[in-house]
This record gives structure tokens, C-alpha cells and sequence, in this order.
């Protein structure tokens, strides 16, 4: 694979430090210091993994199931208004939210409605190819969708007026499918970077170093990461388990209202999965919520959904409990789309 070098970029405003693919490389051999916003910096996912990181889907499943058995999905629109949402203010509520590929103009997001509350863990499944992870981007302000129609509200902002940068300061957090490396810069100056920005934006005071060290050194064990992983460049020669720990590690550090996690079990090894879960059901607390990508109920076993939702062309077609995903996973999508 060819080189990923760091470039100053101003055509985005979401990231001054953009990964982009460059030939050789001249792989910095030493520490450097980011003179840029740091969350800036967090939201260069967003351009390299359009840009850089190869995205591959292979897994196309095919089953044959009665369609009587989804006795626990309903439309998603009933389940969602049937909840006991009295006095509750919804930490996220995405109404018909409709999404065009910027360049092509093709349409991948046709109405979505998603209500999440403070507290809850939804889970968002559905076939290869059905806007899940498009869904996610959009929510972080990616630049490569433009939202075409609907709205998605925020804890009672308007996120389609906030920069990505903005959104993520606000409190949205995502783990990508393939984070990216970030050459030359260490884990640990990258996540105290990004953890005082955060707190500048809260009007809370900063940690210096050591303050810092002190308090990432709580997390890592929470993600049970070595302190090895804290000089390392950021995903530089990590391995795909320890790449999704490290996304954890961010969250764990950084702390969010909303956490989007698009596929966080894939790529794990099994005692993986369970630290990872661990880690995320440690920081759920009663105001924190979890929107996670996932096709497969093992990940469900572990992080207890309040909801799950079926994604299929562009909609979330059906909404249920974790016997939907039980359903799925013995047989198959057809079950619910028919
Ligand atoms: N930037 C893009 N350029 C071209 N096509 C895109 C782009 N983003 C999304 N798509 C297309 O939109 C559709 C939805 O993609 P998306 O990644 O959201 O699906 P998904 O449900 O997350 O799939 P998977 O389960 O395989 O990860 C796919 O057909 C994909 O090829």
C-alpha cells in the first residue's frame, strides 16, 4: 500500500490535517507536534476514509426464511412512538432524512426516522450495501453526502448548521469501519490534544501531561491496551483488533453523548469483542447513548440493545427488540424484507 503522509489541507474545513496517499513517503521518524485545532485532527477520519482507506465488502448473504416469524418487528414508526417517551427529551431525532453521494448525485439515504434517547443503545443492521454507514456519515458532516432533505436534531440543535467539527466538539463520536494511521503523531499527544479541545468547547479546565497521563492511564485499562500503545503513531502498524481497541480507547478518553460505532466488533478476536464491549458498557451511563452498526448478534449478546432497527434501500424498514437480531442471525434478511 502506498504511503499515508499528513499534508496540510485547507479545502475542508473539517480537517487542516488531511491523510492523503502520496508516493514515497517520507515517514516522519519523529514525534511532531499538530500546530492545528485537534479536533480537527480527530475528524481527519472523515477524509481518509473515503480517500484512503480501502473499504471492502465481500459478504453477500443469501437465505430463505417464512416471513411469519418476525413476530417481534413492527414498522418503525409505531415501536418508536409507542415508547414511553413521557418528559423525555430525545438526545437524537433524525426525521426522514434523505442523502445524495456529493459527486454522483445518487440517492442513498431515503427517510430515514430515528428517535434516540439519553440512556438508550440502538443498533442499526441490515444488508450489505443498505446506507448503514452512509446513515453514520452523514450524522458526522462527512463531505463526500449532501443532505438533500429532513432534519436531524441534535440535543436541540439544528447538527446539518454545525461543521463536522463542531458536531464532534458537541458531543458525537465516531469509530469508523477503517480508522486511519495518522504518521508522526503519537496516540498520546493525539488524544490529549484532542481531550483539552473538548474541554475548551465545555468551559472546563484542561489537563497539563501529567495530568493527562493520569487519567489516560485509567482508560487504557478500561480498553485493556498496553501503555506501549501510547508512543505509537496513531493506528501506525496496528493490527485490525487493536485499530477498533484504539477507536475505544478515543471514545473512552474523550467521553460523548452520542457514540456512533459503524461495525466495532469486526476484525475482533473473541476476548477482543468482550473487552470492547466491557469498555462500552462502562461508559454508558443514564445520559450517554450508543448507535452501533453491527451484523451480528454476538456483538448483542454483549451490549444490550434497547432497539433495533433494520436499515434496507436508504430506510429503516422494521424497528425491534433483540429477538430481531436472534431472528436474523437464524434466518436471514428475507425474513423481514420479504
Ligand atoms: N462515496 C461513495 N461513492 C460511491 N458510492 C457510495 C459512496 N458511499 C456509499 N456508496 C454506495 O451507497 C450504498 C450504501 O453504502 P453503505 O456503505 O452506506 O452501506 P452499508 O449498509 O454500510 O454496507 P456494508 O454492510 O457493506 O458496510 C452502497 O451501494 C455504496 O456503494
Amino acid at each position: 500500500m502506498a504511503g499515508v503522509n499528513l499534508q496540510l489541507r485547507h479545502a475542508y474545513s473539517i480537517a487542516q490535517f488531511v491523510p492523503t496517499v502520496s508516493s514515497p513517503p517520507p515517514l516522519p521518524t519523529q514525534r511532531v507536534r499538530l500546530g492545528t485545532s485537534p479536533s480537527r485532527v480527530l475528524l481527519c477520519n472523515l477524509r481518509a476514509n473515503s480517500a484512503a482507506a480501502p473499504i471492502l465488502r465481500t459478504t453477500r448473504r443469501s437465505v430463505i426464511v417464512s416471513a411469519s416469524s418476525v413476530s417481534s418487528a413492527v414498522d418503525s414508526d409505531s415501536l418508536v412512538e409507542d415508547r414511553d417517551d413521557v418528559g423525555r427529551i430525545p438526545l437524537l431525532e433524525v426525521r426522514d432524512l434523505r442523502a445524495v453521494i456529493a459527486e454522483s448525485r445518487q440517492e442513498i439515504l431515503k427517510g430515514v426516522n430515528l428517535v434516540v434517547y439519553e440512556g438508550e443503545v440502538h443498533a442499526v443492521m441490515g444488508k450489505n450495501g443498505s446506507g448503514k454507514s452512509t446513515f453514520s456519515k452523514v450524522l458526522v458532516g462527512h463531505p463526500d453526502y449532501e443532505v438533500t432533505g429532513g432534519s436531524i436534531v441534535f440535543k436541540g440543535q439544528n447538527l446539518l448548521d454545525m461543521e463536522p467539527e463542531d458536531r464532534s466538539l458537541a458531543g458525537l463520536f465516531m469509530s469508523f469501519q477503517s480508522p486511519v494511521e495518522i504518521p508522526g503523531v503519537s496516540n498520546m499527544d493525539f488524544l490529549n490534544m484532542a481531550f483539552n479541545a473538548r474541554k475548551r468547547k465545555l468551559g472546563q479546565p484542561e489537563l497539563d501531561p501529567i495530568q493527562f497521563y493520569s487519567h489516560l492511564v485509567s482508560k487504557l485499562e478500561v480498553v485493556n491496551m498496553k501503555t506501549d500503545f501510547l508512543n505509537r503513531n496513531v493506528n501506525e502498524g496496528f493490527s485490525g483488533g487493536e485499530r477498533k481497541r484504539n477507536e475505544i480507547l478515543q471514545l473512552a478518553v474523550l467521553g460523548a453523548e452520542l457514540a456512533i460505532l459503524d461495525e466495532i466488533d469486526s476484525g475482533l478476536d473473541v476476548d477482543a469483542l468482550q473487552d470492547v464491549a466491557k469498555a462500552v458498557n462502562g461508559l454508558l451511563t443514564p445520559k450517554n447513548s450508543v448507535l452501533m452498526i453491527t451484523h451480528y448478534q454476538r456483538l448483542l449478546d454483549y451490549i444490550k440493545p434497547t432497539l433495533i432497527h433494520i436499515m434496507e434501500n436508504g430506510r429503516i424498514i422494521k424497528t425491534g427488540d433483540n429477538s430481531l437480531a436472534k431472528l436474523l442471525e437464524k434466518e436471514g434478511y428475507k425474513a423481514i424484507s420479504g
